[in-house]
């Protein structure tokens, strides 16, 4: 019998997940599912009760995090040695990029639904990235990462007062409306390097580059359509030499997927990345800040257990990978 477990933000989605949780909760005892929670208090809490979880049990875990892409971020950082441990989603954050990549209802009673269905079958086996930062330091990203524009507003966003005023507000969205204007006009796009399995790539005026495991970030955006999450591949994009303007069409773009189309965007896919830059840059991972360029990327070939309605990928083609020329 698998033991499962429960990881609740109850401040994810501006608060409203403690009141996820309680419904959720609710159903569980109605289901007579037993089951052990346990509440986050601080950023950083998530990775430690996931790894104290998991170094408890021999057999397989379930821990599923209710909560946002952040939350689960942790969670997955504090089980990587740990083959044994089986993740699950319910949304409950202001994101939840992961139950779009991963076909997990977006309604958090309907993913409680899916979830019991699928804790009787085996789990998914899903690719991951590794990051490798200058001072050796390790970070896990399930979704994706990026450097550069994109992490820089990721950051101003968590770190900025205002956000808490807004969320109350219920005007979350707001806040990165505003940094994203504020900075459109003073960023300073710059020279970034990439190494993508030995092939080395020079980017002029580069706003950003994601390395993307699932196809959604940012909270709905398609950053990279072809990404699938167990093909053994990550999808590299690109975002260089583009006027502030047409950057914003490309930002409206991106919801549909179609920014791809642009000449100014770049894709590829590879097991190994490197970036450098000629400026230092932020760098998220699934939407939180965990540093500075340069770093390495490596994935991690099905090197975690999911709970997802996903198929397996097709077989990967290497010769259309390794015809990434532009
Ligand atoms: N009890 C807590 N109090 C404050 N922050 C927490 C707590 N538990 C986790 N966190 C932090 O909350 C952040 C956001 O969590 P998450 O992404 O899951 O929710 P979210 O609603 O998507 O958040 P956001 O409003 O940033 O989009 C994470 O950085 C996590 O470290």
């Amino acid at each position: 019998m698998r033991s499962i477990y429960f990881i609740v933000n109850p401040n994810a989605g501006n608060g409203r997940c403690r009141k996820i949780w309680d419904r959720i909760e609710t159903l569980l005892i109605d289901e007579q599912v037993s089951f052990l929670a346990f509440y986050t208090e601080y950023p950083g809490h998530a990775k430690k009760l996931a790894g104290q979880i998991a170094a408890k049990h021999d057999g397989e875990t379930i821990i599923v995090t209710v909560g946002g892409d952040g939350t689960l971020h942790e969670v997955m950082n504090g089980v990587t040695r740990n083959k044994n441990v089986i993740l699950g989603f319910i949304p409950g954050g202001s994101g939840n990029d992961f139950s779009r990549g991963f076909k997990i209802p977006s309604n958090p009673v309907k993913a409680l639904q899916v979830l019991l269905r699928l804790i009787k079958s085996d789990p998914v086996q899903i690719d991951n990235g590794k990051m490798t930062l200058a001072d050796g330091a390790e970070e896990f990203f399930i979704n994706n990462m990026g450097a550069g524009f994109d992490a820089l507003i990721a950051y101003q966003v968590n770190h900025s007062p205002i956000k808490a005023i807004l969320n109350k507000l219920s005007l979350g969205r707001l806040v990165y409306v505003y940094f994203l204007l504020k900075e459109l006009f003073t960023f300073k796009p710059t020279t970034i390097d990439i190494a993508i399995d030995g092939k080395k790539y020079s980017f002029k005026q580069s706003w950003f580059v994601t390395v993307s495991n699932q196809p959604y970030y940012g909270g709905g955006m398609k950053i990279a359509p072809a990404a699938i999450p167990d093909d053994g591949l990550l999808d590299i994009t690109v975002v260089h030499e583009l006027s502030r303007w047409k950057l914003l069409l490309v930002f409206i773009s991106v919801f549909w997927g179609k920014h791809i189309f642009f000449q100014e965007v770049k894709t590829f896919k590879g097991r190994m990345i490197s970036i450098q830059s000629a400026e230092k840059l932020f760098v998220h991972g699934d939407g939180e800040h965990v540093g500075y360029t340069p770093l390495k990327i490596e994935i991690q070939v099905k090197s975690m257990q999911v709970l997802t309605r996903m198929q397996h990928a097709p077989e990967v083609n290497l010769e259309a990978r390794d015809s990434n020329d532009f």
